[in-house]
């Protein structure tokens, strides 16, 4: 496995689902793919990194017709990189999916449904407050259902804790949401106690944030990040046609290893929606895809996909159904 791969947080499951993808090629096309993470998202066009660096890539017509759209963190299936931008032919099935619940009348227009994942294959995600006014339990509480619904690992970040003497009943109250859950309190505006932080960014681990506004999630992807203020992530490319188009590029390699998403679709958990524990119609649902051992993520013949598309069951159940069927397996 290619070192720079794995920086990039390739692993044995994806290189057996791309392995698995690469047998149904033709002999000749088989040596013009490899694997690359979306490393940014546009219109027309995703940005990739892969073991030779970065390229844009425009979706294969087939990926297109699944309406599988790459989302940031996914790793996918390039083909023909090196002149000019390559096509992307493939999304590998998604370790963890961070969608978005659509309001009724988003549910409506399709375009919009297909842009439900924010993010794929996250790790571990901080849940980020204060301890002022956006303490708020009952909130950070489904928060953490989100993310574990998610398939990532929530860890508690109580930031600006140079705010307080003392910040103990805050982080009483934050490790009562439970006792396996990792709390950690940092100041990240001067850098204080952020060595807990940086030690989960271990290579190939991919971090996000989410938390509301103002508690002080820049200016701590800019400390892990170690850069001074926040970047605007736009990338201008060309595409074939030679027009002009723009990805945002959200997800960054950390110095010293690991990968962080910062992405404003994320840190709008507030839309989310929180999961239904009853699965019922989903699996009546499951009953009827292609494939019998279907995760529901990029197989063709999905009727669960299908029915998200549709409107009829949100993202983020569909999340919390494949985080209960993972278990499961
Ligand atoms: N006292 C203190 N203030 C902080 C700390 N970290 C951030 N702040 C301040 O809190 C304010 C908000 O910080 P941001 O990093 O912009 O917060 P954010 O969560 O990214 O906010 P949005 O971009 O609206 O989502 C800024 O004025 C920061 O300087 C900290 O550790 N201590
Ligand atoms: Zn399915």
């Amino acid at each position: 496995m290619l070192p720079e791969l794995r920086a990039l947080g390739w692993g044995a499951d994806f290189e057996s689902d791309y392995q698995a993808f690469c047998q149904t090629l033709t002999p000749e096309a088989q040596p013009q793919v490899q694997p690359v993470r979306v490393v940014g998202t546009g219109r027309q066009i995703v940005h990739v990194r892969g073991a030779h660096g970065d390229t844009e890539a425009r979706l294969a017509g087939t990926l297109r017709q699944e309406q599988v759209a790459p989302a940031i963190g996914d790793w996918a299936v390039l083909e023909g990189a090196g002149t000019g931008p390559g096509r992307l032919l493939q999304v590998l099935p998604r370790r963890t999916t961070f969608s978005r619940a659509l309001g009724a009348d988003e549910g409506r227009r399709p375009q919009a449904v297909r842009q439900q994942v924010i993010a794929a294959n996250v790790d571990v995600v901080l849940i980020v407050t204060a301890p002022d006014a956006d303490f708020d339990l009952d909130r950070l509480e489904r928060y953490v259902q989100a993310v574990q619904a998610s398939g990532a690992r929530p860890v508690l970040v109580l930031n600006k804790a140079d705010l307080r003497p003392d910040v103990g009943w805050y982080l009483n109250e934050l490790q009562s949401l439970g006792a396996e859950l990792e709390v950690h309190a940092v100041s990240a505006a001067d850098g204080q106690d952020l060595d807990a932080l940086q030690a989960l960014l271990t290579e190939g681990v991919t971090l996000a944030l989410i938390g509301s506004s103002g508690v002080g999630k820049s200016t701590l992807t800019n400390a892990l990040l170690r850069r001074e203020a926040a970047q605007t992530g736009a990338v201008r490319a060309s595409d074939s046609q030679g027009r002009h188009t723009t990805t945002t590029r959200t997800l960054y390699l950390v110095p010293g290893g690991g990968l962080l998403i910062d992405n404003p679709g994320l840190r709008d958990i507030a839309v989310w929606d929180a999961a239904a524990a009853d699965f019922d119609d989903l699996e009546d649902l499951a009953a009827q895809c292609r494939f019998r051992k279907c995760t529901h993520t990029t197989e063709p013949g999905c009727a669960v996909r299908a029915a998200v598309q549709a409107g009829e069951v949100s993202a983020a159940r569909l999340a919390a159904f494949q985080t209960q069927q993972r278990k499961r397996r």
